[in-house]
């Protein structure tokens, strides 16, 4: 489904969006709750791949396919692995297939795990024959993605010594491993990450009674900041459920849209963005996203819509998630007649003045690419083609965007 978006009636108005639960929050919650039943959960994210995850753990089934889910394929290989005497076949969609599982399962092995690859030799699908792993001690390569990381961190508790994890080279998106390592403390599992030094102590305790609230999702709230540098300024965006000191990284959009003159409050659940002041545009945008990778989308159009160089770097990352993002960046704000050069871990966008209308932007079967766009549809009308991608992570994207004022044709 194609949709036209175009300017909206926000400007000077209070919005108000409640904004479902963090995928990351959720998928790792979700398989902890598999393993530790008496947990409770509330606020669990209603996006595909929460509901994935959800309905990959009950499953019952030799075969479980995943989608598009980064996430919950890397921590459904580590779960699968410790379940002893079940055979299963982890698979996904034609972009998981290329997505690498390499490190993960190399360091699963090394723990003594079974699994071997179906198709080709480094990517799902992947067999896993579940079975007790009695080792505790494995090095890794940290620069490539955390989640294999945090998939380890979340079944060591039910390893029979725990885990030692030694992380090889420059540690990458480490805020998420943080947030497995918070969230295993939340459910009483001790864990210390000292240098390069990740230990996990087994847990053999089969109830930890506890309800957890899942925070909402930063990286979608980052569309909305967006949303606020676009407007006018005196114009409000208010978010819920969102903490001042949240375990997500994305978080950080709280001190990077200062930049762009967008302003945030917290009060008791709730954030209110506030457009302050017009953008610092004296010199280019620059920001290391290693810390923060899926946010560089929406902070590249940002720095586009408001005539804005930026040199965004720390993207090396970008290339293996849903789509290459950095090509995919480069070639869709070309054509609304941006300037763009990239490598294999940075963007570089020029200043410009005019944006084309009625493009159509294509997504790649990436959700970020359609949310990340849409703002732009403040400064002209714009096309997103495939719009329903946003469900992997925010199902409701379009109807929030209508309640605050945009008008989407189809
Ligand atoms: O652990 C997580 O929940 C995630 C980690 C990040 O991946 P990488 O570590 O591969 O950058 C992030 O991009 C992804 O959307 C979610
Ligand atoms: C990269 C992402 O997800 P995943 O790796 O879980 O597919 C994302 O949501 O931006």
């Amino acid at each position: 489904m194609n949709i036209t978006l175009q300017k909206s009636q926000i400007a000077n108005s209070q919005s108000k969006i409640t904004i479902t639960g963090s995928k990351s929050e959720s998928n790792r919650l979700l398989l902890l709750k598999a393993l530790y039943p008496s947990i409770n959960l509330e606020n669990v994210s209603n996006s595909d791949d929460s509901c994935l995850m959800t309905d990959a753990l009950k499953s019952t089934s030799n075969v479980v396919d995943i989608h598009h889910a980064g996430t919950a394929m890397r921590f459904l290989t580590a779960y699968f692995s410790i379940q002893e005497g079940r055979e299963v076949t982890l698979t996904g969609s034609k972009r998981m297939k290329e997505r690498p599982i390499q490190i993960l399962v190399e360091a699963l092995q090394e723990l003594g795990a079974e699994i071997e690859y179906v198709e080709n030799s480094g990517y799902p699908p992947i067999k896993i024959k579940g079975k007790k792993l009695t080792k505790n001690r494995v090095s890794l390569q940290a620069n490539v993605s955390s989640q294999y990381i945090s998939a380890l961190l979340l079944i060591a508790s039910k390893l029979e010594n725990g885990i030692e994890l030694t992380l090889e080279g420059e540690i990458t998106s480490v805020p998420y491993i943080k947030m497995t390592l918070s969230l295993l403390d939340e459910i009483g599992v001790e864990s210390s990450f000292i240098g390069n030094i990740i230990t996990v102590k087994p847990n053999t305790q089969n109830s930890t009674p506890n309800t957890l609230t899942v925070e909402s999702d930063w990286s979608s709230a980052s569309y909305y900041f967006s949303i606020a540098a676009l407007c006018e300024v005196g114009t409000e965006i208010i978010l819920s459920s969102y903490k001042e000191n949240s375990l997500q990284g994305d978080s950080v959009l709280v001190e990077i849209y200062k930049s762009f003159g967008v302003e945030t409050t917290f009060e008791n659940n709730t954030m209110t963005l506030v457009k302050s002041s017009i953008a610092n545009c004296q010199s280019s945008i620059e920001f290391d996203l290693a810390n923060a990778p899926d946010i560089a989308q929406t902070i590249a159009v940002t720095c586009f819509a408001l005539g804005l160089a930026c040199n965004l770097t720390g993207l090396h990352t970008l290339k293996i998630k849903e789509t290459d993002r950095l090509v995919a960046l480069k070639t869709e704000i070309e054509k609304l007649g941006g300037n763009v050069n990239i490598t294999d871990k940075s963007l570089h966008l020029s200043a410009s003045n005019t944006i084309k209308e009625y493009v159509p932007i294509a997504t790649y079967n990436d959700h970020r690419m359609a949310m990340a766009f849409a703002p732009l549809a403040l400064k002209t009308p714009i096309v997103i083609e495939e719009a329903e991608v946003v469900s992997k992570s925010y199902p409701t994207f379009w109807n929030d965007l209508e309640s605050i004022g945009f008008k989407i044709t189809k």
